[in-house]
């Protein structure tokens, strides 16, 4: 595909974005206001360095970790990203394939182009792979009971409730350059159209189906009535939600401030994680997402108390750059580079990466250690 050589997230973020329409780049690159938890989620990793231990034998290393009851090839999964195929026409499909391909569980957004029933279908042809259904919580909970029955029935094992999202961000960006939702795509599993969503105010475009009266002790009692699908909240940044996710009984959170789109001026994921982890004391799954760019991210984010982290937009990228092929592309760099990563830090397996492994910077002294 093309002359240039794709070796980093970041190559593969400048060979998609090209192929992309202005409104469309803006759309799923940027975030909310002035942009600063977009930045900090990426710039806040290189506060923190990776302390190797040498002379250690890295012949033989594994990155798996299971999840669902089952092992992932490494601990990286696609977190779920609504239209997918603006950046192809395969859209969700062709991420299903390449999850599937590579050993790694894929987030299904309720603003897919394709269907549960379509999109779990592709991967499972390809190998075993597991989807989790994301969700926000609607004014019409009928069509809201619909997507998660359907999800569970299409065989899912979780669902990622998304609580930042009560209303939409505000995103400047977005609206200088006029996006809009393409004519002609449709979001099959909320029973809309583009047109149908180009009628809502134009601030609350998505985001006007949602309900911005909810809360815990509805959403999850309900969530929990109606499936035996796991629950996990997606949205958590503080160790007060870490505990009141684990009082409702939720199976886990997905430490995230929704890649910075949501609440501009919320912390880099990264930096409020090992507050969370600590809070969570094993009693409940913490995962991470939001500008996780190379393997060394996700050493990183391992070792300050995440067990898997999800990737947004490096997805889209890579849709974006060669459709199924790209996503696979962007999977193998992670890969490659977590793998690498491990073995010169002196890491055999996952459990070896802790705390240990890491220093930071504090304000303009030499490197501490954790
Ligand atoms: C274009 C786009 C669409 C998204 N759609 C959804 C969505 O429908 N539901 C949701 O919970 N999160 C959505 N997200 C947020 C992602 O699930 C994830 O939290 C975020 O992309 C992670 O940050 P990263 O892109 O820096 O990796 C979306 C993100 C992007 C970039
Ligand atoms: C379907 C949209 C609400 C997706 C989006 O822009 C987001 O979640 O950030």
């Amino acid at each position: 595909m093309g002359p240039e050589k794709i070796l980093s997230i970041s190559d593969l973020e400048s060979a998609g974005s090209k192929k992309l329409p202005v409104s469309t780049r803006d759309f799923f690159n940027s975030g909310a206001t002035t942009q600063v938890t977009v930045r900090e989620n990426s710039t806040a990793y290189q506060k923190y360095r990776i302390l190797p231990r040498v002379l250690k034998d890295v012949s033989n290393v594994s990155t798996k970790i299971s999840l669902f009851g089952r092992d992932i090839a490494f601990p990286l999964c696609v977190s779920p990203a609504g239209l997918q195929a603006m950046a192809h026409p395969d859209g969700e499909l062709a991420t299903s394939r390449a999850c599937a391909k590579y050993g790694v569980n894929m987030g299904i957004s309720s603003y897919a182009n394709h269907t549960v029933e379509q999109i779990t279908t592709a991967g499972k042809e390809i190998g075993p792979i597991h989807h989790i259904m994301q969700l926000y919580s609607m004014k019409d909970r009928e069509k809201e009971e619909q997507v998660v029955r359907r999800a569970e029935a299409a065989g899912c094992k979780a669902i990622f409730l998304t609580a930042d999202s009560p209303v939409l961000g505000v995103r400047y960006n977005e609206w200088r350059s006029g996006f809009l939702p393409p004519a002609g795509l449709a979001y099959p599993m909320m029973g809309k159209t583009s047109e149908q969503i180009q009628q809502q105010s134009h601030d609350d475009g998505f985001s006007s189906f949602n309900n911005d009266s909810h809360s815990w002790a509805v959403e999850i009692p309900w969530l929990r009535s109606i499936t035996k699908m796991e629950i996990w909240i997606k949205g958590v940044l503080t160790p007060e939600d870490v505990e009141t996710a684990i009082e409702y009984g939720c199976e886990g959170v997905i430490i995230s401030n929704h890649g910075g789109r949501q609440l501009d001026e919320t912390p880099a994921t990264i930096d409020v994680l090992p507050d969370c982890a600590k809070a969570a004391r094993g009693r409940i799954r913490i995962h991470i997402d939001g500008g996780i760019r190379s393997g060394t991210d996700m050493f990183k984010a391992l070792a300050l108390g995440a067990e898997c982290c999800w990737v947004g937009r490096p997805m889209l990228w890579g849709l974006a750059y060669n459709g199924q092929e790209g996503v696979e592309l962007m999977l193998d760099i992670f890969y490659q580079e977590f793998k690498r990563c491990m073995q010169l830090a002196g890491c055999k397996s996952i459990s070896e990466i802790s705390a240990s492994s890491l220093g930071v910077f504090r304000s303009d002294g030499p490197l501490a250690r954790l």
